[in-house]
């Protein structure tokens, strides 16, 4: 690993100064149809410089200035390659000066040692204390500007992302993210074989850094996939720090010339075939898409539908947030039944996961569908049946179809708790549900064809002949005690029509 000083090369100091979109659109493109490898710490310093100037200092332009606030148009920065250049070079040196690499001289790949020691030098240089789901804290540039106390600051997916981009420094090719849909770390060794922990995870956990992600944790539970994350590639790495781009100026504002940037690199990306085995980065740019459609692109809707299949494909279905971005666009537009059915869809695949502490993330998701936009959406169809009831039939209230998936939600979230070490549903979840349940008439409730199939179902479990006893989080404990079944062959599998799944989980799988 040859230790040579940075220096773009002349391909890429050509784009200099950036001034426009397309200029940035332009040295990625350089980066990535390259044959060498995108350097990442490049390319996060500038995405993060453009972000920095379109949302924290807004840029004026001369004529602005005297115009009211309202009407500020920001114009896009001027970034000279001289800032860039002399960002990159504090990383690198700040990197290769504290990792000795003669003593991992000779091998090929990067060892445990040298991932956690480069997770250490990220690490103790970040400012003591400091809000860590601030905005803008994913990319180098957050990292390496500022004075100490004041900049060195990445939140949890920065901190994996500059690991990976000082490997690539440091001349390891075999170091990589990988994702899932609220944590990152990373793979490295033959074949992507070994993993690490690189940073921490949501508020008051331990860190886990230098250990590898396995064990009955990572089995069973949502954050980490059950063995699905997103294996990344150099590309595919690039796509996540675009992805990671964050367009918000305020709570109520976004940088539209971000949010432009951001969708010409997804498309940029698209085209090249490195969004195909990332399904989150397919569901952005569908967000993007609505909000501001490309003429000639997919339509949002094709777009979340790519990501679903990316993620059957590459993933055994294992991915829940294709099914909640689907679900939220259609839920946006008055689309109902196909809500519905999107996040019976995603709880679907919630069921073959076990509920753990560190699920939070995908908890809130299931709990704001169920008690906000499930009872809205219901509010909302039971006043369009009393205000136009000559259109009742094509009601969402008087479709049996509905009403099963509505069952089916439902259904994966219970199988979600089951055999789970932490509760799920609770009081607060029963009120909304019984809400929502009563506004469909029996005559609509009567036609859902609920099969009673005599299938045994295999169920595993830890403790012989009896399931875990589980109290709800409220201390309370279910009338019907699972202890109370007499044996197997009386816990029979009911199907509700339109679905059929027997989950991985309960096959044994
Ligand atoms: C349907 C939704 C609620 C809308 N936005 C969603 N996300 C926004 C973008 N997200 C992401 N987008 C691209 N890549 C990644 S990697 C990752 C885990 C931390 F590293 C998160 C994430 C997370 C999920 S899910």
């Amino acid at each position: 690993h040859s230790i040579k000083m940075a220096g773009f090369r002349d391909d890429q100091k050509c784009t200099f100064p950036l001034q426009s979109i397309q200029d940035v659109v332009k040295l990625f493109r350089i980066e990535l149809e390259r044959g060498d490898e995108p350097n990442l710490a490049l390319l996060s310093i500038v995405v993060g410089s453009v972000e920095n100037l379109l949302t924290c200092n807004r840029y004026l332009s001369p004529r602005n200035e005297t115009e009211s606030e309202q009407n500020v148009k920001p114009n896009f920065p001027i970034l000279e390659l001289s800032t860039v250049e002399a960002l990159y070079c504090k990383f690198e040196s700040q990197i290769k000066g504290c990792v000795d690499v003669t003593q991992y001289r000779g091998n090929s790949y990067a060892s445990r040692e040298l991932v956690k020691k480069t997770s250490d030098i990220i690490w103790s240089s970040l400012t003591r204390s400091y809000c860590k789901d601030r905005a803008h804290l994913q990319t180098l540039y957050s990292y390496l500007t500022g004075e100490k106390n004041f900049g060195n600051k990445l939140d949890c997916f920065g901190v994996a992302f500059a690991v990976v981009a000082a490997c690539q420094i440091l001349g390891y090719s075999d170091v990589h993210l990988a994702l899932s849909e609220d944590h990152a770390w990373v793979i490295f060794g033959k074949d992507g074989e070994e993993t690490a922990e690189v940073t921490w995870h949501g508020k008051g956990n331990e860190d886990k850094r230098g250990q590898p992600v396995c064990g009955p944790t990572a089995q069973k539970s949502w954050l980490y996939l059950n063995g699905h994350p997103v294996k990344c590639n150099r590309h595919t790495e690039v796509a996540a720090l675009v992805s990671g781009i964050n367009p918000s100026i305020s709570a109520t504002a976004d940088s539209k010339e971000l949010a432009t940037l951001q969708q010409k690199l997804l498309w940029l990306l698209y085209d090249q075939g490195d969004l195909k085995n990332y399904p989150m980065a397919i569901g952005n740019l569908g967000d993007l898409e609505e909000i501001n459609p490309t003429p000639g692109r997919s339509s949002p809707i094709d777009l979340f539908h790519q990501a679903i299949f990316a993620a059957q494909t590459h993933y055994a279905n294992h991915h829940v947030y294709p099914y909640t971005y689907l679900g939220g666009f259609f839920y946006r537009n008055g689309q109902y039944k196909d809500a519905l059915e999107a996040w019976a869809n995603a709880a679907d695949v919630i069921r073959k996961y076990n509920y753990g502490r560190e699920d939070e993330e995908i908890y809130k998701e299931f709990l704001e569908i169920a008690n906000d936009l499930i009872p809205h959406l219901v509010k909302v169809v039971s006043n369009q049946a009393i205000e136009a009831p000559e259109k009742a039939e094509s009601n969402c209230l008087h479709d049996p179809q509905c009403f099963a998936h509505l069952l089916r939600f439902y259904d994966g979230l219970c199988a979600w708790e089951e055999e789970s070490s932490t509760p799920v549903l609770h009081i607060g979840w029963a009120r909304p549900l019984v809400a929502t349940i009563s506004k469909f008439p029996a005559k609509t409730r009567s036609h859902v064809d609920i099969k009673i199939s005599e299938e045994k179902e295999e169920k595993v479990d830890d403790e012989k002949n009896g399931s875990v006893n589980r109290r709800h989080s409220h201390g309370r404990r279910d009338s019907l005690q699972k202890n109370d079944v007499k044996n197997e062959e009386d816990i029979v599998k009911t199907k509700v029509n339109g679905s059929t799944n027997v989950s991985d989980k309960k096959a044994g799988k």
